[in-house]
């Protein structure tokens, strides 16, 4: 049993005393300790050694005080297990020297044995889940093909990703193959991840907003639901898309235990969207953790008014900035634990 359970009885959907939070990226670069081993250890080496992997995941929990743990790792440790060579630039972030662009390299691509080229990631849950001693519940992650095959085909990060929406226009049917084998690979690494004791899933689909409403569907949401299906019985899923909104009306008849969104999307029209019923995830614009803590306050605690405390997890609407100061982050944190219902 785990001690904190205003996480997961947020995603059942039961009455709760105050909403949970957590951050998406809280186990990142605004951290001081974080920044310590950044400098020992290269980005990789850290996700691939348990032990690190398990001191940054819990960093965040000690000094922030979460309501739940996700596992540092990347989204993109599941194109490597592909075979596909991935590298973190300093300063440029993903890079790939040879970025997919042809439907050659894609039959090459194969679907790995994920308990042998991701071993170390299931390492590190199971020792994550040791170290957090039930006081929190951990949250296990992959990202949407879409978004994985947007790096695999620009090469790196982007405005708009036009290299990968031009492959998939011109080149769908491979495209929709390169889809099919992420998403076959990412069912198989989160049941994996369900076996050693994650307590839920977060698939994050950052780039899916940049696709159109119809396009969104067919590259990127019927790979989400394959991937929810194949999950939603064992564990709560929880479907975060970046400017998305669009779609919160498929997402909320999915099966997902819950909906991220973020800042761009009201709490009013996001509860509209979904349909009412379902828990919502979000939504604080991440550059406003530089306002002073005073302000955050305030904003947090109208944020919960708008939102309404049950079937709601406070976090901002994409990850945290690197250079947010830790106080600004704790106050945020703070401000939910001192909410009190009008
Ligand atoms: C698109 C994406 C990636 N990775 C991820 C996403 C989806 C979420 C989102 O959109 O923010 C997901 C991710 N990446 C990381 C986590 C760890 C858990 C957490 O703290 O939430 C999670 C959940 C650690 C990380 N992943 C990365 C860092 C920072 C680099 C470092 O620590 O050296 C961290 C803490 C690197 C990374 N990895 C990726 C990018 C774009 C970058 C940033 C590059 C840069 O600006 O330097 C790919």
């Amino acid at each position: 049993m785990i001690k904190n359970d205003l996480f997961l009885k947020a995603l059942k959907g039961e009455t709760v005393e105050r909403p949970p939070v957590w951050m998406m990226r809280q186990a990142g670069r605004y951290l001081p300790d974080f920044m310590k081993l950044k400098e020992k250890y290269d980005f990789f080496t850290r996700c691939q050694t348990p032990e690190l992997a398990t001191e940054i995941t819990v960093m965040p929990i000690k000094q922030v005080g979460t309501d739940a743990a996700i596992l540092f790792s990347d989204i993109l440790v599941v194109p490597q297990a592909m075979g596909i060579e991935i590298e973190m630039k300093p300063g440029v972030g993903p890079w790939l020297p040879t970025p997919i662009r042809t439907s050659a390299q894609v039959d090459n691509i194969v679907v790995p044995n994920v308990y042998e080229e991701l071993g170390y990631v299931y390492e590190a849950i199971k020792m994550t889940k040791q170290e957090l001693n039930n006081e929190v519940p951990l949250i296990g992650f992959a990202g949407s093909p879409w978004t994985i095959l947007c790096y695999l085909i620009q090469g790196q990060g982007s405005k708009n990703f036009d290299k990968a929406k031009e492959f998939c226009f011109t080149n769908p049917v491979a495209a929709h193959m390169l889809l099919q084998k992420i998403t076959d690979t990412t069912i198989a690494y989160l049941k994996g991840k369900v076996e050693v004791g994650v307590d839920a899933v977060q698939l994050f689909d950052s780039w899916g907003g940049m696709l159109s409403p119809v396009d969104y569907q067919e590259f990127s949401w019927q790979y989400m639901q394959q991937i929810i299906d194949a999950l939603k019985e064992q564990i709560p899923v929880i479907a975060f898309g970046k400017g998305c909104w669009f779609a919160l009306k498929e997402m909320s008849q999915s099966g997902a235990s819950a909906l991220g969104v973020d800042w761009t999307c009201s709490a009013a029209n996001a509860r509209y969207l979904s349909g009412g019923n379902i828990t919502l995830q979000g939504n604080f614009d991440p550059s406003r953790l530089f306002s002073p803590p005073k302000e955050i306050k305030k904003m947090v605690h109208q944020m919960i008014n708008e939102f309404g405390k049950d079937k709601y997890i406070v976090n901002l609407g994409h990850g945290i900035l690197p250079n947010i100061p830790v106080e600004n982050a704790k106050a945020f944190v703070e401000a939910v634990k001192e909410y009190q219902p009008r």
